[in-house]
């Protein structure tokens, strides 16, 4: 059964076509073969010169020990009462040592796998190899910079000007390279070298041995999570990495490019070559699923560099995560900037059962201000403030507007003067239990609840919405409320409502009564079962942290929203899938940033790209930009990456198609097979695939075959998973199962984009399965 049928989105033909090798760092060797004892041998040499490297780390921890416990015992004093000024000066200097040791102490452990993996052999005679000894020279590449003690460099940091001809020196333009070589390690241990020469011919002394580190990179199994490339990096992907940090960096490039670990890379590269600017300032990674971040959660740390954020879109706003994505209808309207008028005016209307009227008695006048006064105050203190910080102005245009009601006309005749009667106003209990009602904080994510009310809706829409488009938003927040869960669109909305609506105040500390669960360190330990808080009832587990809000609506507007943190440097992926609101809401944590920005526009499932594009540029302002592309595929075996350019051409024939670099030789394989078949379908071939390769096979589920997820995750096999074709972006596997592919264009907004970033998933295997009745 194999085969597509004329109305799949699927190529009816599999061919496997033999191309040139396409164009790396590498070069093919001019040497034959170099004979295992050779290879030992070279083994051999380097392994000397990483035991040397590793001695030298021993000293250098053990300096550091010194330098922390020295650090220690600065500053330290006997005395009680108040620090002097030496001594308070003495404390700084203390914690600057503490904190340049405790770095330095993390990244020798965290670098310290793998720590030597480059060698450069440099001749700087200029003449091919052929100068004298003098003119040598032998750089090794690693992680981090080590020094012996005469200060000499054992490994220059990766990153260094000095490590640049590691990943810059081409055969065409070698930079005095002669030979690069990679180290293979396990923990210390040197266990394999791959060589590659830049020149012509070996001088007579220099072996080279190996078929090249970049292939034996890419045909490596892939593990659950991305691992660096810092031995590999191309010279096109070490531009782009280097790129100067200011203005706008834009990657460009198909799938598997590399787009998202060069990415990475240069965040390292950023820290290291500016850390006071980024480290002080911070680096935003966002990505575009929880599952994304996870996924390369891991890359950085490897490069010694754990000072960065990684949120995915749905945890942008401190405060809030989103665990569900809307239906594509539904996020493409809350996605779009049509959608900023309504949250305005919903924004600056009526609090939902607030009083519609204030009447009191103030200074023996009778004060009534009906509806629309009401209104009318509201909307003019909206004018020049955030709601949520002016009680106080509302107060007051509340004063002067039942002032000239009662007395400012001139038909006052008790004689009570202005100043007394806003005295009077200012300290009444009626006004201030109005104002309570009236002007209490709105929470950013309650305005979004509001919106289950149809008629406030309607109301708040003017016409903007269609009544199919208000039901579809209305009911998403129905589903909001009966699940307890915001979606990854709600983010960027309820990261907009902040903005208008600006902090909510807490209350004074003296306000607050003393049974605050957060002024408690752990109520249990004083035997306390239930906390009620705001009149609502909180059962505790074993800690106070774990508190979990009852009700649906609870559990929405649990916790608090900050403001947003503003960063130095702000990198998206997966760029060409951020709405419109996506951007704004980025936008506002990088006014001052610079940005590194990837995509690849044929993987979007965006239904108005074009707006998009503006919010972007918006979001940039006018930051000068420069532009790197991609085009060496480095994730999936040709055969693979063949099947899925057929698809995306067919419908996208202007898209970015790169050269896959790697042939298995293996093609994918097309089951169609009828639909009460395809569950078991499936799981045939996803065991099989797990025998075909050493690492993970996931299986692509469209949401309308969610049962079949369910089956997979039956299965209990930690080398066989389940995951829906959004979620996927990003992220790669040894193999993958499509499941049903017309569903997965069907069943999304990106439609044949998706399922061209579904199909280019797979490093060495594919299966897709189609249900079809005979
Ligand atoms: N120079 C390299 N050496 C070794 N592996 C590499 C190199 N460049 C890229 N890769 C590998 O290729 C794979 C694809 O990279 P990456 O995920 O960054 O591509 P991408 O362009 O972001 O893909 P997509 O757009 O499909 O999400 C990863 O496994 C990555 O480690």
């Amino acid at each position: 059964m194999r085969s597509g049928s004329p109305e799949s989105v699927l190529p009816t033909r599999i061919s496997t076509r033999r191309v040139d090798q396409p164009q790396t760092n590498q070069t093919p060797q001019a040497q034959a073969p170099a004979g295992d004892d050779v290879v030992a041998q070279q083994v051999a040499i380097e392994q000397r010169h990483v035991d040397r490297v590793y001695a030298e780390l021993v000293k250098a921890a053990e300096r550091n020990r010194l330098l922390e416990s020295e650090g220690m015992g600065r500053g330290r004093t006997d005395r009680v009462g108040d620090v002097r000024d030496e001594e308070a000066a003495a404390l700084f200097e203390r914690d600057a040592l503490m904190f340049s040791a405790a770095r330095r102490r993390a990244s020798l452990e965290s670098q310290h796998e793998g720590l030597v993996f480059g060698r450069l052999d440099l001749d700087h005679s200029g003449t091919d190899g052929q100068g004298g000894e003098q003119d040598r020279e032998v750089r090794y590449v690693g992680r981090l910079g080590v020094r012996d003690d005469d200060y000499e460099p054992l490994v220059i940091d990766w990153r260094a000007p000095a490590a640049a001809p590691f990943y810059q020196a081409t055969p065409l333009d070698p930079q005095s390279v002669l030979r690069r070589r990679v180290l293979r390690s396990r923990d210390a241990a040197v266990v394999g070298v791959e060589d590659d020469l830049m020149v012509p011919e070996a001088p007579d002394d220099l072996v080279v041995v190996g078929d090249g580190a970049l292939m034996a990179a890419l045909t490596r199994s892939r593990g659950a999570q991305m691992r660096d490339i810092v031995a590999t990096i191309q010279r096109h992907q070490d531009e782009a990495i280097r790129a100067a940090a200011r203005g706008v960096t834009e990657i460009t490039g198909g799938p598997g490019t590399g787009k998202t670990v060069v990415a990475l890379h240069r965040a390292a590269y950023l820290l290291y070559s500016n850390r006071r600017r980024f480290e002080s300032g911070g680096i935003l990674v966002v990505g575009p699923s929880s599952a994304y971040t996870a996924y390369i959660e891991r890359v950085l740390p490897s490069l010694g560099e754990d000072s960065v954020a990684l949120r995915a879109l749905g945890d942008l706003v401190d405060g809030v995560t989103a665990a569900r994505v809307d239906r594509p209808e539904t996020a493409a309207l809350k996605g779009s900037l049509r959608i900023r008028r309504l949250l305005g005016n919903v924004a600056r209307g009526r609090i939902p059962g607030a009083p519609s009227e204030f009447r009191a008695m103030v200074a023996g006048l009778p004060v009534r201000l009906e509806a629309r006064t009401l209104d009318r105050i509201r909307s003019s203190v909206l004018r020049h403030h955030q709601r949520n910080g002016a009680a106080a102005a509302a107060r007051t245009a509340l004063a002067e507007v039942a002032w000239s009601q009662v007395g400012g006309g001139g038909g006052n005749s008790t004689g009570v003067e202005r100043e007394e009667f806003l005295e009077r106003f200012e300290d009444h209990l009626d006004v201030e239990a109005f104002m309570r009602e009236w002007w209490r904080p709105v929470d950013p994510r309650e305005v979004l609840l509001w919106l289950t009310d149809r008629s406030l809706l309607d109301r708040h829409s003017h016409g903007a919405f269609s009544p199919e488009e208000r039901e579809l938003l209305a009911s998403s927040y129905d589903e909001a409320i009966a699940t307890g869960t915001w979606s990854v669109a709600d983010v960027a909305l309820i990261d907009d409502l902040a903005a208008r609506l600006g902090v909510v105040v807490e209350p004074a500390s003296e306000d607050q009564g003393f049974y605050e669960i957060d002024e408690l360190g752990s109520p249990e330990d004083f035997g306390v079962q239930e906390v009620y808080v705001g009149g609502v009832r909180r059962t505790l587990s074993t800690s106070a942290a774990r508190i979990t809000p009852g009700t649906g609506r609870e559990r929405l507007l649990a916790g608090r929203i900050e403001p947003p943190s503003e960063y130095a440097h702000v990198l998206v992926d997966e760029a060409q899938d951020l709405s419109p609101m996506q951007w704004r809401a980025l936008g506002r944590r990088g006014r001052y940033a610079s940005w590194t920005v990837v995509g690849d526009a044929a993987q979007s499932s965006l239904a108005d790209p074009d707006e998009s594009a503006q919010a972007r540029s918006e979001a940039f302002g006018p930051k000068e930009r420069r532009h790197f592309h991609m085009t060496t595929n480095y994730r999936n075996a040709r055969e693979i990456f063949d099947y899925a350019a057929d698809v995306i051409r067919r419908a996208v024939p202007d898209a970015d198609i790169p050269d896959a670099v790697r042939e298995t030789g293996v093609e994918p394989v097309e089951l169609t097979v009828a639909p009460d078949a395809l569950a078991q379908s499936v799981l045939d071939a996803a065991r099989e695939l797990r025998e075909q390769v050493d690492g993970l096979v996931t299986v692509i589920v469209p949401a309308s075959h969610a049962d079949l997820a369910r089956s997979v995750a039956a299965l209990d096999d930690p080398r066989i998973t389940a995951i829906d074709p959004l979620s996927t972006k990003g992220l790669e596997y040894d193999a993958t199962v499509v499941v049903d592919p017309d569903a997965i264009v069907a069943d999304t907004a990106g439609g044949i984009r998706t399922l061209y970033v579904v199909l280019t998933r797979a490093a060495h295997r594919m299966t897709v399965v189609t249900p079809r009745l005979p």
